[in-house]
């Protein structure tokens, strides 16, 4: 692996605002990295200084190895940036606006059409291509954000916010396109404060509060750090101390109980049938069990509320 972003103790401050605070951040070439965080937190300030479009208080940036203050124009060929808001001419088809962007890039006419028709058949937009962008969708919109990442061949895509106002249809087929970019090879950085939708695609996140990062590492590591465990099952019984049942149970990390009758479980794999086993050995009665996965937003929530205790009692 080798790293392609790495910055050291970053900080940004406006005035008495620390927008960054200390970000220490490495993302190895190939990754899905998600900067998660409620607004507010960093996660585009930080973006701003990955790209060299804003100049770091203290604190370095180095991407694909070079200073992205003294490189722009580098960095800038070969590395893909969709902002929050994307500017494109709305007047013009969402070709034309590929064109534009194509040359911007100094390609030849024939490479530029080459390129133009397989980003669109990759963003599936080869109909709505033909059509002015003021017709677009939001989802349309981003699709053809990314199919101007793909002109550039970028060696690494920057998404901000990229998911935000799409329903949930479409937030599907963009992260489905986020992934089968990086088994192409893309490194892709994303921001997001939909924790739970994107940490399906991401290989590791950073968890940002308040400019820094408090947390980071891969989801399913930061789910069993931080709460015990990747499973919570819900189950519902009656006659029965579930606490007490599954005191020795393996692979159960928790149990707490919610109202009578009604209690969380935390467990590191699919614990079901055990519980369902001991319900029954203890003489209970088994009346609904429910499984998901636990979500980054739990993590988030765990680990800032116990950061927030630890900050008041010092
Ligand atoms: N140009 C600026 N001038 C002054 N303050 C700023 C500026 N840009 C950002 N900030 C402040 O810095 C903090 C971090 O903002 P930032 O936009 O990086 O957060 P974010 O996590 O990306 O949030 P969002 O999801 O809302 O974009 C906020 O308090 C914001 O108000």
């Amino acid at each position: 692996m080798s790293t392609v972003i790495e910055t050291k103790g970053l900080v940004k401050r406006y005035g008495r605002i620390a927008a960054v605070d200390g970000v220490d951040l490495t993302v190895e070439k190939g990754e899905v990295f998600g900067l998660l965080g409620p607004n507010g937190s960093g996660k585009t300030t930080t973006i701003l200084l990955l790209l060299g479009l804003t100049e770091p208080t203290a604190g370095t940036v180095r991407v694909l190895g070079l200073d992205p203050l003294r490189n722009p124009l580098a960095v800038k060929r070969r590395v893909g940036y969709m902002p929050d808001q994307i500017g494109f001419y709305d007047n013009l088809t969402g070709r034309e606006n590929l064109l534009y962007t194509a040359r911007l890039l100094g390609l030849s006419g024939a490479e530029a059409s080459k390129r133009i028709d397989e980003a669109l058949e990759r963003v599936r937009l080869v109909e709505a291509g033909e059509r002015r962008v003021s017709t677009y969708s939001r989802g349309m919109r981003q699709r053809l954000g990314l199919a101007e990442v793909l002109i550039k061949q970028a060696e690494i895509a920057i998404l901000d916010e990229p998911t935000s106002g799409l329903d949930p249809q479409s937030t599907q087929e963009l992260l489905d396109l986020i992934l089968a970019l990086s088994r192409e090879g893309m490194t892709i950085v994303l921001s997001s404060h939909l924790l739970a939708m994107v940490q399906s695609v991401c290989d590791r996140v950073a968890l940002f509060s308040r400019g820094r990062i408090g947390l980071s590492g891969r989801v399913e590591d930061l789910t069993s750090d931080v709460l015990g465990g990747t499973h919570v099952v819900e189950v519902e019984a009656q006659d029965v101390d579930l606490a007490q049942a599954l005191a020795d149970a393996p692979h159960i990390t928790g149990v707490t109980q919610q109202r009578p009758g009604l209690w969380r479980v935390d467990a590191d794999e699919d614990a079901r049938p055990e519980i369902a086993r001991r319900v029954v050995m203890a003489g209970g009665r088994l009346t609904a069990m429910s499984i998901r996965h636990t979500t980054l937003d739990e993590v988030y929530v765990r680990f800032f509320e116990e950061d927030r205790h630890h900050a008041a009692a010092a």
